[in-house]
């Protein structure tokens, strides 16, 4: 497993009273309170004997809170800091993570807490690993109840968009082992049999809200015994598009029956009290920063804002694009629109200058969707138009450069598009372009801009510098699907 944690060698340590036999104290306290949604879990004796001087120096190297409002010392729960830490599990669980060298921050401070039963919302940035914070425990706990053959889903995890969905569906499958044949994917947009049988030996399911919502409804899906449950880009599904959703879907599994796990890379303000109704005492856990600050981009993401008036638009697209494509080994770059039929007028343009290009947005039916992004992740095709229906989650390999053609509708937006490049430790480059209609953003984008240490052009200060409350709270997460020809109530959600 990965030995390269930055602690080893462990022999030149202090050593400290090995605590492990001792359950962490919150589990403890929660099997003798008989919750079934707790397992045991305690520190392996090769974490227990890591000096405390190292576990705060990870802590504070990666600028990490904890924050459990059943316990002022968080130190309780000793992030995971080596795969070799992890506590034992059948089933080939751990054999995927050989190809990592260690666990990423949010994987780390997060594992210990999900595996002894707690609810989290877990905030760190764009690209760090978020998916395996929550997936291996899930498979974890679904290997450790040795139930054969469920009846019923253990576990549910919603995503907002039907790509998305796959994606961790994939993970899951990847690193799930044996039980990888009981993971199933259902999402809008195509029938409904083939998932209803999948569904028939499903103890993990991974959905969209729509669809999973329609199952639940023709008494397809009974969520009664879910004791898992995650919602993967949390603020988008606890903003009011979703909300009314998640609530119908989550009915039958009682807070007090269910963990609930909540990831992000932007926690806004809005949605927090929304997100306390669903939980029971959540440990809050922050990568890189304080949670209540303004939306945090990834720092190893060069964030170029170019002031521009809208005609000039697409002139400068090409532009860049010619840079990035015409060498012996054109960049992927991933170029985003606002609105539906933008983003198509800009795949001609793309197109017609002679780039290999693909696109990916709402009007498209879903086997050209997944297809697009297919011919973009392979390679075939090294520039994708996308709505914001790409924005979050998707963990495309090697995108050099994101262009934003028209600023999205919130910050939150912006920093999660620009999160599809710089992944996984890489580095990466966004330009923006903005013109006058975003002003109302700019105070917003200048505190992103300068949390990660990145050049405020003068032009973009002249817009000013307060931040707006949230305006788009109905469809502000919702942009992809606004149709730029029709009213504002012209919204589609992914299903
Ligand atoms: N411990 C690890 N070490 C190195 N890479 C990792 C590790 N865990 C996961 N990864 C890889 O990092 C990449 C990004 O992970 P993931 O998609 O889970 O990010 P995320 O935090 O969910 O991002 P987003 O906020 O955009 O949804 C993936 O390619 C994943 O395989």
């Amino acid at each position: 497993m990965g030995k390269r944690s930055h602690l080893e060698p462990t022999e030149q340590r202090p050593k400290k009273k090995s605590k492990s036999e001792k359950p962490a104290k919150a589990s403890k306290d929660k099997q003798e309170n008989g919750d079934e949604k707790t397992g045991p879990y305690s520190d392996s004796s090769a974490l227990s004997e890591i000096p405390q001087a190292d576990i705060d120096s990870f802590l504070t190297k990666n600028i990490i809170k904890i924050s459990d409002p059943t316990s002022p010392d968080a130190s309780q729960f000793r992030p995971i800091l080596s795969f070799d830490h992890l506590p034992k599990c059948d089933a080939g669980l751990y054999t995927q993570l050989k190809s990592f060298p260690a666990p990423t921050p949010i994987q780390s401070t997060t594992w210990p807490l999900l595996f002894a039963g707690r609810d989290v919302i877990g905030i760190a940035e764009t690209g760090s690993g978020k998916t395996l914070g929550f997936g291996l425990p899930c498979l974890k706990k679904l290997i450790d109840s040795k139930s054969s053959k469920p009846s019923q889903p253990k576990a549910v995890i919603i995503s907002p968009t039907r790509e998305l969905a796959m994606q961790i569906y994939d993970q899951l499958v990847k690193f799930g082992g044996t039980e990888k044949t009981q993971v199933t994917c259902i999402y809008g947009g195509v029938g409904k049999d083939e998932q209803r049988r999948a569904l028939q030996k499903a103890a993990i399911v991974v959905a969209t809200p729509g669809r999973l919502k329609d199952l639940q409804n023709d008494g397809s899906i009974d969520l009664g015994k879910v004791n898992y449950l995650v919602l993967d880009e949390a603020d988008r599904m606890l903003d009011k598009g979703f909300e009314q959703d998640i609530k119908d879907i989550i009915k039958p599994m009682p807070v007090s029956r269910r963990q609930t796990v909540m990831f992000t890379a932007t926690w806004p303000r809005s949605v927090r009290d929304l997100a306390a109704t669903f939980m029971k005492t959540p440990v809050t856990v922050t990568i890189g920063g304080d949670p209540s600050a303004d939306p945090r981009a990834n720092t190893r993401i060069k964030q170029v804002v170019e002031v521009v008036d809208g005609r000039e638009k697409e002139g400068r697209l090409v532009q860049l694009l010619t840079k990035s494509q015409r060498g012996q080994s054109p960049e992927k770059v991933l170029v985003f629109c606002l609105y539906k039929k933008e983003a198509m007028r800009i795949e001609n343009l793309i197109r017609n200058k002679g780039f290999a290009v693909a696109g990916i947005h709402g009007d498209l039916n879903q086997s050209d969707r997944f297809r697009n992004l297919d011919a973009f992740k392979k390679g075939q095709a090294t520039v994708l138009v996308a709505t914001d229906v790409a924005a979050r989650g998707l963990d495309i390999p090697n995108v050099k450069l994101v262009i934003n053609v028209t600023f999205p509708l919130t910050v939150e937006d912006y920093v999660h598009r620009i999160g599809r490049t710089g992944r996984a430790g890489a580095e990466g480059l966004a330009i923006t372009m903005f013109t006058e209609n975003d002003k109302g953003l700019s105070g917003g984008l200048i505190n992103v801009l300068k949390a990660a240490k990145q050049d405020v052009p003068e032009a973009l200060l002249k817009f000013g510098t307060t931040v707006k409350k949230k305006q788009h709270d109905v469809y502000g997460a919702f942009y992809k699907d606004v149709d730029m020809d029709k009213t504002a109530t012209k919204i589609t959600f992914d299903d």
